[in-house]
């Protein structure tokens, strides 16, 4: 009688495979379109989330600093990145920023050069741009809300410089995880008042007053020039954890 064993299972007679799981693992030359299928996607999903938290569990006391990537390093607000870097550093803080070009660079460069851990966690763009120099702990990611995650799973607080879509996208995916209370004790600073203000005032005075957010979610937002105060407010709210 034909038999077989295929790992526990047992296959008797007409029941037995013709080729084992093996073969048809190394010998198969089949279809790729699973290759871009969501199932698979999803495996890499998990992969990626795997890698990520693989990396940072062990980051420690970390700040994400945010801001454009198209600041170029002779703006003002490349200089004011790159002590936002230095000084969160001496404060004891680990730097995590998209680890792009622009403030991103500055913030990683005054975190490196001052000895500090400099983190970036980069995504694929069709655009390669890659992690920029001053970046010594990276991760690429290939999604983006994978990404996100692990900047809200290991910062404990979010600083905000001059930038666009994506530095407001962040920002507010700040803003809207602490008003669902998502996550609790999570300090957001904007630098630059004469940048900021205007979308500021506009939150409050169209926003706020079309009762569409509340003055609590306003309160949140600390808005200040000062990199002395934005590290202060994260340096406080480490103590009171
Ligand atoms: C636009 C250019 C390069 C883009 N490279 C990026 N690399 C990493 N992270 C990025 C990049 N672009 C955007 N981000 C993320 O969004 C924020 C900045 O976006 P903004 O639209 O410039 O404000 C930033 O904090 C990143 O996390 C050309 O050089």
């Amino acid at each position: 009688m034909k038999s077989k064993a295929k790992g526990p299972i047992l296959q008797r007679r007409d029941q037995v495979d013709a080729t084992t799981t093996d073969q048809r693992l190394l010998d198969s030359r089949g279809p790729t379109d699973w290759v871009h299928s969501d199932p698979w996607r999803v495996l890499r999903i998990q992969a990626e989330f795997v890698e990520g938290f693989g990396a940072l569990a062990e980051l420690g006391p970390t700040i994400a600093v945010f801001g454009s990537a198209r600041t170029p390093a002779d703006h003002p607000s490349y200089a004011v990145a790159e002590q936002v870097g230095r000084r969160l550093v001496e404060e004891g803080f680990a730097v995590m920023t998209g680890g792009g070009p622009g403030v991103m660079e500055a913030a990683n460069r005054g975190a490196s050069q001052a000895g500090g851990l400099s983190v970036g966690l980069g995504i694929e763009l069709p655009f390669e741009s890659g992690l920029n120099e001053w970046v010594d702990v990276g991760i690429n990611f290939r999604y983006f809300f994978v990404r996100k995650t692990m900047f809200v799973k290991y910062s404990q607080g979010f600083i905000v410089l001059p930038g666009g879509l994506g530095t407001l996208d962040e920002m507010f995916e700040a803003l809207t995880l602490a008003q669902t209370q998502k996550v609790t004790a999570f300090p957001v600073v904007l630098i630059g008042t004469a940048y900021w203000s205007g979308l500021l005032a506009w939150l409050r005075d169209t926003a706020l007053a079309d009762g569409k957010i509340a003055e609590s979610d306003l309160d949140r937002l600390i808005l200040t020039d000062d990199v002395d105060e934005a590290v202060a407010v994260m340096t406080a709210s480490r103590s009171t954890r």
